[in-house]
């Protein structure tokens, strides 16, 4: 098994540029990109009265709040974060000028068919018929040496400062999150073996996704990125002023998740599902495109250092709740994943016990 985060996927290696087309330069619709079956998922919003919880954290009842949009949603949006609304422009900024590169440029830097950082389609797109209308850009560790392959020198230190900058503050937020959702389940910073003496989670791992949905000449067709849970413990998503992103309300369908301005999107990962013995719902969601304007998201995937194993905590594991999952690395389980995609989970479930047939 994989012993570092950026070693996960050379079992499945996957090339994830080979065809990308310059999507910024299509007029029409190309059929490699034209999902048949999005009529059948629409998007509910017009039907439902429910909304995704959006939490003030400087509030009082904030653990409370939390605790229940987790249980329910699997996801909610914060405001009062503390993440400057400068820091989420300047990254904002900093992905436009990424993706605004010539294609051939890009090139330079697309991340290897084994590897984790660089341009490319996403991960799971191996596993759908068509093709999305995206290009992503993922950042594990310092973007240093991939970004030199594409700026001079003063342009490749601009950009590291943003995203060096954006990973300590997410950090931080990250941190708070992930104690105030466990805080919500009665766990302290003794009850999580990996957290240090302090709760300080000091090798607690992260990688940085920049994703671009360019304009799209038919986007009632075509499919940003397609359903999918995230494999960390939490991710935290900035998505600017460009609404896209929708989730799934159980018995009810595909909802969207307004941008507010200044507030960040944050959705249970299937590690935090595990963590939790399944208390939380990892949750699916999916981004659309629009034919107007490009749109930018940056999704800070938090989790876990690589080689820690992740059961359900004990403290939530007792007779009348076994333990759901066995225990997982988060290396283990992005190989997994990037084998099995939407199984991944299913296949670290723990067999449910057979039932005495002579009681
Ligand atoms: O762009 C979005 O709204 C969603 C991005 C996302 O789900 C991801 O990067 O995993
Ligand atoms: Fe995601």
């Amino acid at each position: 098994m994989p012993s570092e985060l950026s070693d996960a996927f050379k079992s499945m290696p996957a090339n994830l540029y080979k065809k990308q087309l310059d999507l910024n330069s299509i007029q029409e619709l190309p059929d490699s990109h034209a999902w048949a079956s999005l009529g059948e998922h629409p998007c509910v919003d017009s039907l439902i009265a429910e909304s995704v919880p959006v939490i003030d954290l400087s509030d009082p009842n904030a653990l409370t709040l939390v605790g229940d949009a987790c249980k329910s949603w699997g996801v909610f949006q914060v405001i009062n974060h503390g993440i400057p609304i400068s820091l989420l422009e300047a990254i904002e900024d900093a992905s436009r000028n990424l993706f605004a590169l010539p294609a051939e440029q890009k090139l330079k830097a697309t991340r290897p068919p084994d590897g984790f950082s660089g341009f490319g389609q996403p991960r799971i797109a191996p596993f759908f018929a068509k093709q999305m209308w995206y290009e992503g850009f993922t950042v594990l560790g310092s973007p240093l040496e991939l970004v030199s392959k594409l700026w001079p020198e003063e342009y490749c230190t601009k950009f590291c400062e943003v995203t060096e900058e954006y990973d300590k503050q997410m950090k931080q937020l990250a941190n708070k999150l992930l104690w105030l959702l466990l805080g919500s389940l009665g766990i302290n910073k003794e009850d999580v073996e990996w957290a240090g003496p302090e709760g300080q989670l000091e090798g607690a791992h992260a990688a940085l996704q920049l994703n671009s949905y360019p304009a799209c000449p038919q986007p009632d067709k075509a499919m940003g990125l397609a359903e999918h849970t995230d494999s960390s413990l939490l991710t935290i998503l900035y998505q600017g002023s460009t609404s896209g992103l929708q989730v799934v309300l159980e018995g009810s369908g595909w909802i969207t998740v307004p941008p507010l301005p200044g507030a960040l999107v944050v959705n249970i990962g299937d590690l935090l599902h595990i963590l939790s013995n399944a208390a939380f719902p990892s949750v699916l969601h999916r981004a659309m495109v629009n034919n107007s304007k490009q749109r930018i998201s940056v999704a800070y995937f938090y989790g876990p250092p690589a080689t820690i194993p992740v059961a359900p905590i004990p403290k939530l594991v007792d007779s009348s709740h076994p333990p759901v999952y066995r225990s997982v690395t988060w290396s283990e389980f992005l190989a997994t994943k990037a084998k099995h995609f939407n199984k991944a989970l299913s296949l670290v479930r723990m067999p449910v016990p057979e039932t005495d047939s002579s009681e």
